[in-house]
């Protein structure tokens, strides 16, 4: 008989929210700082290890930029991805979504096409080899003005055929979703549906904001939406997906453990809730950890994770025949399990 956790760990799944950033591990940050002459202010592995211990969002995203200096070239964009695919497969993720922020290295100097080539080289290597099916979406800063990320837009221009959505990552705290209300607007003219992080650490009437200035099709976090009963139906109602992180929330102490964690409650409210790793070099867990841990502390059933899995597909940008085939794959899998 197949535990809970890992029936959990092993459902085919899509993962929506998932920063390319963090999953630089410590091991791959020192090669890179190696390969490219990088001074790090750590002696070693464990020393980086040990400074993961955060106390809200600010804290950890003060070290994640500080990481992101080792990556300088597409090639340490592609060994980036590349790793975290590898995982992704092992975690039988069928299908991803992830973010990258460009501002965090043109504004070092490196050009976004460095970028964007080491990433998209490896996502489609991914798909040829893996069968990982992908979206790449482009996140704007929010804690740096709009101006700037209208000039982030601008440098997207040229690469729009490697560019699936737009999004709004990085510091929540007053930094409502009002204030990119103008450059989502514009990207959204592009054809690419947008979604935004909200209700992570910020009040729910930054999801409010974020669906109606924004017009987002997803909601990233969104967790404190049940500080508004009023907001929970509408989410419901028009099954709006969050991109919940069950580790990354308790590593930035957004809920003090994970049997506090809400996102079972908000599932039986009838809100489209998937589960998503975030950051997963830096808070202990990939998708398949989450789903394991999930499985650990909230005893939800196995129809309640297999559901959570349907709705990772539910909420995907899939053809409905990509979709279909996912949808088989979970089928299978649910059926095959003792
Ligand atoms: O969890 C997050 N929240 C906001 N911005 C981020 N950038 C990387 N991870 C996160
Ligand atoms: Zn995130």
């Amino acid at each position: 008989m197949t535990s809970l956790a890992d029936y959990a760990r092993g459902l085919p799944k899509a993962e929506l929210h998932l920063h390319i950033e963090g999953t630089l591990e410590p091991e791959l940050m020192f090669a890179l700082a190696r390969r490219n002459g990088v001074t790090l202010p750590y002696a070693d592995v464990e020393a980086v290890r040990a400074a993961y211990r955060f106390e809200d969002l600010q804290s950890f995203l003060d070290l994640y930029y500080a990481g992101a200096s080792v990556l300088r070239t597409a090639a340490d964009f592609h060994d980036l991805t590349w790793a975290y695919l590898e995982r992704a497969h092992a975690d039988r993720v069928l299908h991803t979504e992830i973010f990258f922020d460009p501002q965090t290295h043109t504004d070092r100097g490196i050009p976004f096409a460095t970028v964007l080539d080491g990433i998209h080289g490896a996502l489609e290597r991914g798909r040829r080899e893996l069968g990982i099916g992908y979206r790449l979406i482009l996140c704007f800063l929010r804690h740096l003005p709009e101006a700037a990320a209208e000039a982030t837009l601008d440098a997207a221009l040229p690469h729009l055929d490697r560019i699936d959505g737009f999004g709004l990552d990085s510091s929540e705290r007053g930094h409502p979703p009002s204030k990119f209300a103008r450059v989502f607007a514009r990207a959204r003219t592009l054809g690419r549906p947008v979604v935004a992080h909200a209700g992570e650490e910020g009040p729910p009437a930054y999801i409010t904001e974020a669906l109606d200035l924004l017009k987002v099709v997803r909601i990233d976090h969104g967790v404190r939406c049940v500080e508004d009963p009023a907001l929970v139906a509408r989410l419901a109602r028009e099954r709006m997906p969050l991109t919940v992180c069950p580790l990354s929330n308790v590593k930035l102490r957004v809920f003090p453990d994970l049997a506090a964690h809400n996102l079972l409650t908000l599932l039986r409210d009838g809100l489209c809730v998937t589960i998503n790793s975030d950051d997963p070099a830096y808070f202990g867990g990939y998708v398949g950890d989450n789903f394991a841990a999930v499985a650990e502390a909230l005893a939800p059933s196995r129809a309640e994770l297999r559901q959570l899995a349907d709705n990772s597909f539910e909420a995907a940008w899939l053809t409905a025949e990509e979709r279909a085939r996912c949808r088989q794959a979970l089928a299978d899998y649910d059926a095959a399990a003792t």
